[in-house]
């Protein structure tokens, strides 16, 4: 069952229309990231959820009804937004209580709900401590547990980690996730920029690019499969590696040629009837870029050496286009030196030079 139907939504800021019927169906228990650069309408289709924007057509149901027109209070959601917006003057017991309170819950029931949530979030110890009295990560989870005491089906989250350092952001990142393991059927959707998040968190991301949804996915299919060239180079870090040509029938059968590189396709699994001829973008994760002792792809020349602990990144140059590879953290290369790559053809990604779209 869907808790979050997003059914043909369209939002206008005056003159500006953001989404054009846009449709997203999120299932109970649901981890679901929206993921996107600045401006692809991640925040927008959150408040939309929340009732925070009105919308212009289209409906949202919640938990099987149709809240398109209910105040923010009154469809079951609760919200934890980048700043942590705490009452100064109030402890940590009273900011998490406040809103039960404005809603009359009885003080016996208050008391039971913040006391499991504080156990929850491990903030315990903090509950007669003041914010000012708590470092961002404590102001995060306290932020946290008083969406976590309304006792809601859906946690709406606008990027709530990026105002604490990355060490910060690393911790509090478990800890959510950890957080929707043992609440079991709570529903989450998480907006961020940051594809580690994404990438960690989510049960399936749904990649938003010019307030367009590119692609709804699990962690693995976004970054094994992506459904275009704007979804496969935003996700990943190092980027996925682009490399121009075009299709060819050869005597192994379909082939991408590359000036004079070639790569026998007959592995690949297409999802599209290829056509010999057709331009064509072949996209290649550096760390399925492999160093190999003898091989086709021979002569790639060693630029830029970066090592980085657990891996190392070579950055390489060619006539077809230079590639990153990424290899163990103990491999070594001199700038200048030649490299021979392998690789896979089941682990590369095909799109069409003319849309981007995969192949
Ligand atoms: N109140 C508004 N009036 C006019 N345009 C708006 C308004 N709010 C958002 N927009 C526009 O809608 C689009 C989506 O904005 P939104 O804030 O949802 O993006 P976002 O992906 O959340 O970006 P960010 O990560 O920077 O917060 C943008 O083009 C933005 O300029």
């Amino acid at each position: 069952m869907s808790t979050v139907s997003v059914r043909d939504v369209t939002v206008a800021f005056e003159s500006v229309q953001v989404f054009d019927g846009l449709s997203l169906d999120i299932d109970e228990g649901e981890f679901i990231v929206l993921l996107g650069p600045s401006g692809c309408g991640k925040s927008t289709l959150l408040n939309a959820i929340a009732g925070l924007l009105d919308v212009a057509d289209g409906q949202i149901w919640i938990n099987g009804k149709n809240v398109t027109w209910e105040e923010p209070k009154d469809r079951g959601i609760a919200m934890v937004f980048q700043s942590y917006a705490l009452y100064p003057r109030m402890s940590v017991r009273e900011n998490m209580s406040f809103g039960l309170k404005m809603a009359k819950t009885p003080r016996a029931e208050i008391e039971k709900r913040v006391t499991k949530a504080a156990e929850l979030l491990q903030i315990t110890p903090l509950l007669d401590r003041r914010p000012d009295q708590l470092s961002g990560g404590q102001r995060q989870r306290v932020a946290i547990g008083r969406a976590l005491v309304r006792d809601a089906a859906v946690f709406l989250f606008d990027e709530p980690l990026s105002n604490l350092d990355a060490k910060l952001r690393n911790e509090l990142r478990v800890e959510i996730k950890r957080l929707h393991a043992r609440l079991g059927k709570t529903t989450m959707v998480y907006v961020t920029h940051d594809q580690i998040e994404a990438m960690t968190l989510a049960d399936r991301i749904v990649v938003m690019r010019e307030q367009k949804i590119q692609q709804i996915g699990t962690p693995d299919e976004i970054y094994h499969r992506p459904a275009n060239l704007f979804v496969a180079g935003f996700v990943g870090s190092p980027q996925m590696n682009f490399i121009k040509g075009r299709l060819e029938n050869t005597g192994e059968g379909l082939s991408f040629l590359a000036g004079d590189r070639r790569l026998s396709l007959s592995a690949y699994p297409f999802a599209t009837a290829p056509s010999p001829g057709q331009e064509v973008v072949l996209g290649v994760r550096p760390e399925h870029l492999e160093i190999a002792s003898k091989g086709i792809w021979q002569g790639f020349k060693v630029d830029i050496v970066e090592p980085m602990g657990a891996d190392t990144i070579i950055w390489c140059s060619d006539p077809i286009g230079s590639v990153q590879v990424r290899t163990t953290g103990s491999r070594r290369a001199a700038p200048g030196e030649s490299l021979t790559l392998h690789i896979d053809p089941t682990q590369v990604s095909l799109f069409s030079a003319e849309t981007g779209e995969r192949l």
